[in-house]
């Protein structure tokens, strides 16, 4: 099953379909197309396609269209294994896993025997497969529009996030990890599941699509000086070593705050905290060029 979103990115996932269907049909599949017109189609047709014994489902959009697909499948062993096809604006899953960004490629790469088994998180009652994070900042992607998206690509979110800066105010968290407590003011927690988050590839350098874990960053400072360090830091990927950044890794968390507060799933709108984070190890295959073990 092709499930492709005609609105992410570029808006030019329609376009790639034929390609896609020309390749897995010389694979001996037969393909069903199913198109998204709404927030949630994906997650329908994937939970379809995997109760149907769908061998493979595609997703052709961005990390939002992925993150609705994967809350269909239901990492079984009989479920469809996961090709990616990246045309959102960020794809973040894709850089992480290393799969091309150029969709002529990614789409061959759906001819590959090999998979590789990843992680997914859990948060709360849904599935994510890249990130979630908690503040402000978070709460202001979520209000990047589609239109903007579209026009700016990746600068879209830098332009929501600095406006949030000049208004910055304390935020106090309380963050369960495997049974430990961290407790403080935070504008920004991120917990990642991969290397790779808004598109900086460097910022969980340490994070391996299948290692199990969260990797969380607690951000505690984002004035405008330390913001300008924590940037650097996060382009030479040594975020976590930062005196403003308090890193850890965890199979379980909860995060807790004191006020009201938003969080930012894969990309899209999340629910307010608390929310509880876990990890489902190598819960999804994806195909990926090269046969790799798992
Ligand atoms: N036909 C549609 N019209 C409008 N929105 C849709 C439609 N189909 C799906 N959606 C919603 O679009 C959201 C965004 O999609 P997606 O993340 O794939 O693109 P993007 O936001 O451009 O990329 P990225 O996440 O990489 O920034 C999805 O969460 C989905 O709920």
């Amino acid at each position: 099953m092709i499930i492709v979103n005609p609105t992410s990115g570029k808006e030019e996932g329609a376009g790639y379909v034929q390609l896609a269907l020309d390749i897995l049909e010389e694979q001996g599949y037969a393909v069903t197309v199913m198109e998204t017109q709404r927030e949630g189609d994906a997650t329908l047709f994937s939970t379809a396609a995997c109760e149907q014994g769908y061998g493979m489902v595609v997703s052709i959009g961005g990390d939002g269209t992925l993150h609705e697909v994967i809350n269909g499948l239901s990492g079984e062993p009989d479920c469809p294994k996961l090709g990616v096809i990246p045309l959102g604006t960020v794809n973040d899953f894709a850089r992480a896993i290393g799969l091309s960004l150029v969709p002529e490629e990614a789409i061959r790469t759906l001819a590959s025997p090999g998979t590789r088994a990843v992680d997914v998180g859990r948060l709360n009652e849904r599935l994510f497969i890249n990130v979630v994070a908690a503040g402000p900042i978070a709460e202001s992607v979520s209000a990047v529009t589609s239109e903007d998206k579209s026009r700016l690509g990746s600068l879209a979110y830098f332009k929501e996030g600095l406006k949030e800066l000049t208004g910055n105010t304390p935020n106090r968290l309380t963050i369960t990890h495997d049974g430990q407590v961290w407790e403080g003011d935070s504008p920004l927690f991120i917990a990642a599941l991969t290397n790779s988050v808004g598109g900086f590839e460097r910022l969980a350098p340490g994070a391996a699509v299948d290692d199990g874990l969260i990797h969380c960053f607690v951000i505690k400072d984002l004035t405008i000086l330390s913001t300008l360090s924590v940037s650097i830091s996060l382009l030479l990927g040594n975020l976590k070593n930062h005196k403003d950044v308090e890193y850890f890794t965890a199979r379980s968390v909860t995060v807790e705050s004191a006020a009201p507060m938003g969080t930012n799933v894969d990309g899209e709108e999340g629910p307010v905290l608390p929310v509880q984070l876990s990890v489902l190890p190598r819960h999804i295959r994806v195909v990926v060029p090269k046969e790799e073990p798992g």
